[in-house]
Parts: structure tokens; sequence; C-alpha cells
């Protein structure tokens, strides 16, 4: 190690130092007129370039709560600055002090995700990280999304880059996705793509949408029983299934609705190991709109700027109430671990064009023959449209389209 290499390392640590004294994490004692303190130990720190980040690894002492690490964010954030994350548990914790800011005004593209989807079997991307990564999470390993932010803050931009990344990225055989939409806005540019199976407005058909649901559950859960398997996708393949996404946008217009939210709490508990995920969207997620029982099973929280410090702490997104609201598209996610991101821009008009490939006639979708004729089946790529093999669709499905 060099010189200035070292001369930084002692300088980090002698920051922690003062870090954990502010935060009050630390042991006193007492050695005759003396009085000892005892800090966490800082056993390395690692300057990573390629990851724009310092890496400084500390430990805790026995006995010291390791819930006051997490709470003490706000102090590490004092002395290092906004652009950290601490990850730890027990003993063992990791401060990430990333050397820029998160960068506003990201734009969607599909090419700069594209690298981060590989071998995520439902991937929902989240956002940028400080490190200029993307952050792709797995609804099959984590699932359920709630997405939360007063108006204006960008959420309807980020359902956008969920359901547009997921069109492009799983073929109609693998994934059908249902829509509720509470304003009557945000998923009308969806209706026409193959994937979408429906996409409804009123509270009848929200609930013959989820009564769909619960049946197609229930019977996913049968041929789970039947061949003994503990997830659809250990089934035969001759019993394949897809994966089905239910987004519902608005949440708050259904909130009195008891049909609807006793199946959502049904498909939040049970959802995952059948294949089916939910995506509820909505300014705020207390009590009144989203049951408690089934808020516990959302695993991905996105909340952009919250309406206030309460509704911000029920989703475990603490500071979103304090996102700035000229920064459009930055939030805090919980999935376990809590990280601020940046969610690329997704206009409407770019994503109708970036789903133009993927429209289909759903008129005469019955009578649909045509296949591309340069495909290959075994190595479609993922705009391609096998028209071909859109399952037959019964009276009740299509007439969902009506609203
Ligand atoms: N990720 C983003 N980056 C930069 N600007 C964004 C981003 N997302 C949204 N915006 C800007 O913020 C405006 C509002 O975004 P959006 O409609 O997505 O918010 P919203 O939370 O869905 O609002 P509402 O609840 O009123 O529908 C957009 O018109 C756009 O200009």
């Amino acid at each position: 190690m060099g010189l200035k290499e070292k001369y930084y390392t002692f300088t980090l640590k002698v920051k922690m130092m003062n870090c954990f004294r502010a935060a009050n994490l630390y042991f006193k004692s007492k050695s005759g007129d003396k009085t000892i303190y005892i800090y966490p130990k800082v056993h390395s720190v690692v300057k990573k370039n390629d990851e724009n980040c310092t890496e400084i690894t500390f430990t805790l002492m026995n006995g010291l709560d390791p819930s006051e690490v997490k709470k003490k964010l706000y102090v590490f954030q004092q002395f290092f600055g906004r652009s950290i994350e601490l990850k730890g548990d027990l003993k063992k914790y990791t401060l990430f002090v990333y050397h820029t800011a998160l960068k506003p005004d990201l734009i969607y593209n599909y090419k700069n995700i594209k690298s981060f989807l590989e071998d995520i079997k439902f991937p929902i991307v989240t956002g940028q990280k400080k490190n200029g990564r993307y952050l792709v999470l797995d609804a099959m390993e984590l699932p359920h999304v709630i997405i939360q932010g007063v108006s204006g803050s960008g959420k309807s931009s980020a359902i956008r880059v969920i359901l547009t990344t997921l069109i492009k990225t799983l073929r109609p055989e693998q994934l059908d996705i249902y829509s509720i939409d509470g304003k009557k806005a945000e998923f009308q540019l969806f209706k026409k793509v193959e994937h979408v199976q429906a996409v409804v407005h009123s509270n009848k058909h929200a609930r013959e949408i989820l009564d769909h649901l619960c049946n197609e559950m229930k019977k996913r859960e049968d041929l789970q029983e039947t061949f003994d398997v503990p997830h659809i996708d250990d089934l035969p393949k001759e019993h394949k299934q897809k994966y089905i996404l239910l987004a519902i946008d608005e949440m708050y217009e259904y909130m009195d609705d008891d049909v609807i939210q006793e199946k959502i709490i049904k498909i939040a508990s049970k959802g995952r190991s059948v294949g089916i995920i939910l995506l509820l969207s909505a300014q705020r997620m207390d009590a009144d709109v989203i049951d408690t029982k089934a808020r516990a099973n959302f695993n991905i929280r996105m909340s952009f700027r919250a309406v206030d410090r309460v509704n911000a702490r029920l989703l475990g997104t603490d500071g979103a109430e304090k996102i700035k609201g000229e920064l459009k598209g930055r939030f805090i996610l919980n999935y376990g671990d809590i990280e601020e991101l940046q969610s690329p821009h997704l206009t409407y008009e770019k994503a109708k064009k970036l789903l133009n490939p993927f429209f289909v006639s759903k008129t005469d979708l019955n009578d649909i023959t045509e296949v591309k004729k340069e495909s290959n089946t075994n190595t479609l790529p993922n705009n391609t449209k096998l028209l071909k093999s859109k399952p037959k669709q019964s009276d009740d499905d299509l007439k969902f389209f009506l609203e």
C-alpha cells in the first residue's frame, strides 16, 4: 500500500471512530481515573474505482444492539454524505461510500438494462444504484411489488419500466399480464400487447379478474399436489405454466371493496409458488388502501416521495418523505436491504414505440394465424410475434377488454 492509500485508510478509520461516537455506538469503561471508549472494529477500507465506491467493513462488539446501527444511518450520512449504503446484520457490517451521487434524469434504455436480466426468472427492474448498475430483482424469489409516492413523483414511469421490460424479456408463451386500472389511464397503453389478457377499470370486472386468478391459483395448487412439487417451475414440461402478473394502478379506488381486498390477501400470501405476482401502486399504502396482513407479503417496496413520514415508515422506506419534489424518479427501495435508487424515465410515447412490435389485434384474436416468416420457434427473439400459438381465449376473457 502506497503512502497516499495509507493516509486515505487512516483518515477514514478516524472518521468512522468519530461517527461511532456521535451515533452512540460504543461502550465506556473505567480504568482507574481513565475512561476507556470501546468502538466497533474497523477491519478494512477498500477503494473500488470500478464500483465507484469505498467499502468500509466493521464488526460490532458483543452486546451492542444491531438495530441501533440501522437507526443511526442518518449519523453515517452526516459524516459521509447521502450517497452511502449500510449492509449487515448481527455483527458484521459494510458501509458503502459512493464517490458520486445518483444521477437524476436517467433515460430508459433496454440495452443498458439487458445484461442485468440474465438468470432472472421474473425480472422486476427497480432502478439504477449509486455504482451505476441496475438493480433487477427476481419476483420468483422476492414476490410482489408495491409502488407508492405522491402525485407527480414518478410512479407511472416506473410501472411502464417494469411492464415494458417484462414484455420485452418474457415471451407471450411465458407471461400473461392482467391489469386493473383505477384511473383508466396508465394501462390503456398495454391494451393491445399480446401478453396482456385484460385491462379493466370497474369494481365488477376487477372482481372477475381476481376470481379468475384465484381459480387459476387453485388449479395450479392441485397440479403441484398431484406431482408433489413445491413450485410450478418444477412441474413436468407438458404441464408447464406461464407466469402471471396482476398489476393494479391507483389501488385506493378499490379500498372499500372487501371482495377485492380479500382476494388480494389470498394471492399475496400464496401467489409466489404458483407463479402469480402482484404489482400494486397508489399514492400511499396505509391500512385503508391495503390490508396490513397483505402488505407484509410484498417483498419489493418502492417508495417515491412519500406523503409523510408515517407512510414512508409503513413500507420500511424511511426517508422517502424527504425526497425533494424536483427529484422525479428518485425512490427508497426496501427489499430486505434498503437503498436509494433512481428509476429510469420512460415516457408514454416512448413506451408505445417500444411496445409496438408486441401489438396484436384483440378483436379477432381467435382468428390470427400469422407467423413471422423469418422466425425459428427455438430461437425466437423476444419481440417475435408468435401469434399462431396464442391460446384461444374464452368469451369470459374477451369481455375484459370491453372497458
Ligand atoms: N424517472 C424519472 N426521471 C425523470 N423524470 C421523471 C421520471 N419519472 C417521471 N418523471 C417526470 O415526472 C412527471 C410525473 O411523473 P409520473 O406521471 O410518472 O408521476 P406519478 O407519480 O405517476 O403521478 P400521478 O400519481 O399524478 O399519476 C412526468 O411527466 C415526468 O416529466
